[in-house]
């Protein structure tokens, strides 16, 4: 489809006010993604009940039950090819027309103080590591669709994506962190920590404490994994931690794969493995999690819950050279499923974006560099805010 008609049918979907998604999966090694929508066809709310329907969800940080689905059979596809522009040197460098973040002192002072207490608790040892955020609203003159255009072009190794729903309103974002991918039995996750902004390059030193960290929500990862008995018996295969690129950020990442026992969906353990992930939340979970929900002062909503495919049918065509209609006897259908965290996101309401953004916290944090983090991570955001 040609990418203005994909564009003036998001716009006609919003103006009707039915359900749709738009969104692009990040690019590879040079793989190109289509940016593909999913467009309900009425108003109807529909609910996610156990994990194996088909479309494309959108779950809070809390109340599983809460999870949104734009279903496959009450919706059309479209897709569109939307460059992404290699060298975008018209990226604003300097902070927008918004208020400058000095005079953000009440925020400020309440963020620090917050993540101090994060940081006596996990001295009392009933925490490892806990992850802090806070909301930041800001005006934007640009449409929405505008916006979207905006992260497409500039985000390419991320999970880009617009969701509108009438009962969520518009949220947007590009998040570096996949939560888990499913293909037949294969599954894969990531282990996300660590932050520092980019500058040319991704070679690049990491504090001791930031390895150590990472290395903490491998460990955690892998040993939640072993102990779930939905996994095959065959060992995991995990990578090296490396450097990767988020926008104007780079954070530390391990790649976990695995195969999943014969016969076995696995998919909803899964996800009540992995979310929410020590990276949006902290660990020990549990512990992480009530620390936020009475400390943190704010609804997170779909911020640090995750989206994307469920179960989509994917036609996989074996490799064959005979040339007949035959052929397609050879195409096998199979389920995939690519879900990610809700991470550098934003909920656009007639002109303002409120943004959520956040940081783990570890016995080593310092409250002001913490908060420099968040004012830092928000930065990068409003850069799509503006032409
Ligand atoms: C929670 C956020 O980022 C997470 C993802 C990567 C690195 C993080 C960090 O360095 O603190 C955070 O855990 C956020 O951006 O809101």
């Amino acid at each position: 489809m040609i990418k203005d008609d994909f564009f003036t049918i998001l716009e006609e979907q919003l103006d009707k006010k039915f359900p749709f998604v738009a969104y692009r999966k990040p690019m590879e090694e040079g793989k190109r993604e289509e940016t593909k929508a999913l467009l309900q066809q009425d108003a109807i709310t529909h609910r996610v009940k156990d994990f194996s329907e088909s479309g494309f969800i959108f779950a809070p940080f809390e109340e599983q039950k809460k999870a949104l689905i734009i279903p496959s059979e009450a919706s059309k596809e479209i897709s569109t090819e939307y460059i992404f522009e290699e060298d975008h040197k018209n990226v604003k460098k300097e902070e927008p027309p918004f208020p400058p973040n000095q005079l953000r002192k009440l925020e400020r002072v309440e963020h620090e103080s917050l993540v101090q207490k994060a940081v006596d608790t996990i001295k009392k040892g009933k925490l490892l590591k806990v992850v802090i955020s806070r909301t930041e609203s800001v005006q934007t003159q640009l449409k929405v669709i505008e916006i979207f255009k905006n992260i497409l072009k500039r985000y390419n190794s991320a999970f880009v994506y617009l969701w509108f729903h009438p009962e969520t309103g518009i949220w947007m974002g590009a998040t570096p962190e996949t939560l888990v991918s499913v293909e037949r039995n294969r599954f894969k996750t990531m282990a996300l920590a660590g932050t520092q902004s980019f500058h040319q390059s991704v070679d690049v030193e990491w504090e001791a404490k930031d390895k150590e960290e990472q290395q903490i929500v491998t460990d955690y990862i892998i040993d939640r994994l072993q102990k779930s008995d939905f996994i095959s018996a065959e060992k995991l295969r995990v990578s090296e931690a490396y450097t990767a690129k988020a926008g104007n950020l780079l954070h530390l990442r391990t790649d976990i794969e695995g195969n999943l026992k014969a016969g076995v969906s696995g998919l909803k353990e899964l996800i009540g493995i992995l979310h929410p992930t020590p990276a949006v939340c902290g660990l020990p979970k549990d512990n992480a999690r009530n620390f936020i929900l009475e400390n943190e002062g704010y609804d997170r909503k779909f911020y640090s819950g995750f989206l994307g495919e469920l179960n989509l049918k994917k036609e996989t065509k074996r490799n064959s050279n005979r040339r007949n209609q035959e052929n397609q006897a050879y195409a096998s259908i199979s389920r995939s499923t690519s879900l990610f965290v809700n991470l550098r996101c934003m909920k656009i309401k007639e002109g303002m974006a409120e943004l959520f953004i956040g940081g783990g916290v570890t016995k080593d944090s310092n409250p002001s560099l913490e908060w420099e983090e968040t004012v830092n991570k928000a930065h990068t955001m409003k850069s799509i805010l503006v032409k």
